[in-house]
């Protein structure tokens, strides 16, 4: 058996590094995805973006505003997945059971953009949430423990 390291020969974290990758990518597409809204709609989030805009005012855009708070549930739980990620794969974890945890996480992430920016009807983002929530404690149970015995 390989030690757990952070290293690519590790495949566990080979694995990690993978989802990680994609899951951070998403997260930060969604700065794209909020400015593909702002700027054909004029809508900017600062007094400051308006200098040089005649006619245009400060106002609120639901699709900029939904935009925004997916990009935050992201940050809010994909950034606690990969700091416990990385001490998760120092546990040793099996494969098969460390893959679970990163296709899981992974999948129902990308899941809840769909459901939040498509308006899919609740529960489907509630779901995709808890999933993701469940990968994260189930890790950090695993991590807590491993530092106790
Ligand atoms: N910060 C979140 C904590 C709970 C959470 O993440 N809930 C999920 C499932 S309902 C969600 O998608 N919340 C919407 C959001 O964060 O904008 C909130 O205020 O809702």
């Amino acid at each position: 058996m390989v030690a757990p390291t952070l290293s690519f020969e590790n495949e566990v974290f080979a694995k990690f590094a993978f989802y990680a990758g994609v899951v951070l990518l998403k997260t930060v597409i969604m700065s794209g995805w909020t400015a593909r809204y702002r700027l054909p709609r004029g809508v900017f989030i600062s007094s400051e973006d308006y200098v040089g805009r005649s006619g245009q005012t400060m106002k609120i855009d639901e699709d900029v505003e939904r935009t925004r708070r997916c990009h935050l549930n992201d940050i809010e739980n994909v950034l606690p997945f990969v700091l416990i990620g990385l001490l998760y794969v120092l546990t040793g974890p099996t494969v098969a059971s460390a893959t679970l945890h990163f296709r899981l996480f992974a999948g129902f992430r990308l899941f809840h953009t769909i459901a939040y920016m498509f308006i899919l009807p609740q529960p489907s983002r509630a779901i995709a949430f808890f999933v993701g929530f469940g990968v994260n404690i189930s890790m950090a149970i695993t991590v807590i423990r491993a530092g106790m015995f």
